[in-house]
């Protein structure tokens, strides 16, 4: 990471909160999967609802995905970068209107960058290989909004999947690569928080069992709901 990137998003300093998170300080929820409690200030919360809002008004509008068996997720979603529809990435949403996607900002490089810096360290525990994330998934949950467990494994890459939650908190069960079911760990994740899941568990199931509405502090920028970007890698070309 640069000093430049470190000056743009500065790690939340530390402090105490209720319940035992401890803003900023990493916990391991399983080997390369690690939790940073409170990692975005609210200022960056902001910032990222404001660019979530202008992606989710076009070129793709924000809406739910519709599933192959002919239903439709409870989230909402909006991609930049690369389009994921179940179950591949296209440059254009060809389920929705056939536009192309928003272009993959710079500053969510570098963002992307800093999360891996402030769970693994400095180097993002991968030496000699930059993060580039080229895709974010960004979904936003109402509060009766669930996603099953699943597996984040369209990617042809093994990198990282980076994840920043804004606005209400939910339970995030972080389970094992063979699985469904148990074992598994519940994770409560809040505004600012994030999670980054990578290594041994890059293709561990996850998913967002409950949503707590009414739970967001409104300096975020959110009045209700919840936000969640994952930023990945989809080792695509073209
Ligand atoms: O909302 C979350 O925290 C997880 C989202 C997720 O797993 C996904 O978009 O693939
Ligand atoms: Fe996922």
């Amino acid at each position: 990471m640069t000093e430049g990137a470190e000056a743009l998003f500065p790690r939340a300093l530390v402090s105490g909160t209720p319940g035992g998170r401890r803003a900023g300080e990493p916990s391991v929820i399983a080997p390369g999967a690690v939790h940073v409690p409170g990692w975005l200030s609210p200022e960056r919360q902001r910032e990222l609802v404001a660019a979530c809002r202008a992606w989710a008004r076009g070129p793709v509008p924000l809406r739910h995905t519709a599933l192959p068996g002919g239903g439709v997720m409870s989230v909402r979603t909006v991609c930049v970068g690369w389009h994921w529809q179940p179950y591949r990435y296209s440059r254009t949403a060809d389920d929705v209107n056939g536009a192309r996607v928003a272009g993959f900002p710079g500053w969510l490089v570098e963002l992307g960058r800093t999360a891996l810096a402030a769970a693994y360290g400095q180097g993002g525990g991968e030496p000699g290989r930059g993060y580039t994330p080229d895709t974010a998934l960004i979904n936003f949950y109402d509060g009766a909004a669930r996603m099953g467990m699943h597996q984040d494994k369209e990617e042809r890459s093994d990198a990282p999947v980076v994840s920043l939650s804004v606005g209400d908190s939910c339970v995030f069960r972080f389970g094992n690569t063979r699985t469904r079911g148990r074992p598994y760990t519940d994770v409560e994740l809040a505004s600012g928080d994030l999670f980054v899941f990578g290594g041994p568990s890059r293709f561990a199931y996850h998913g967002v069992p409950k949503v707590y509405p009414g739970t967001a502090d409104p300096a975020a920028g959110l009045s209700g709901g919840r936000l969640n970007i994952t930023l990945r890698e989809t080792g695509l070309t073209g």
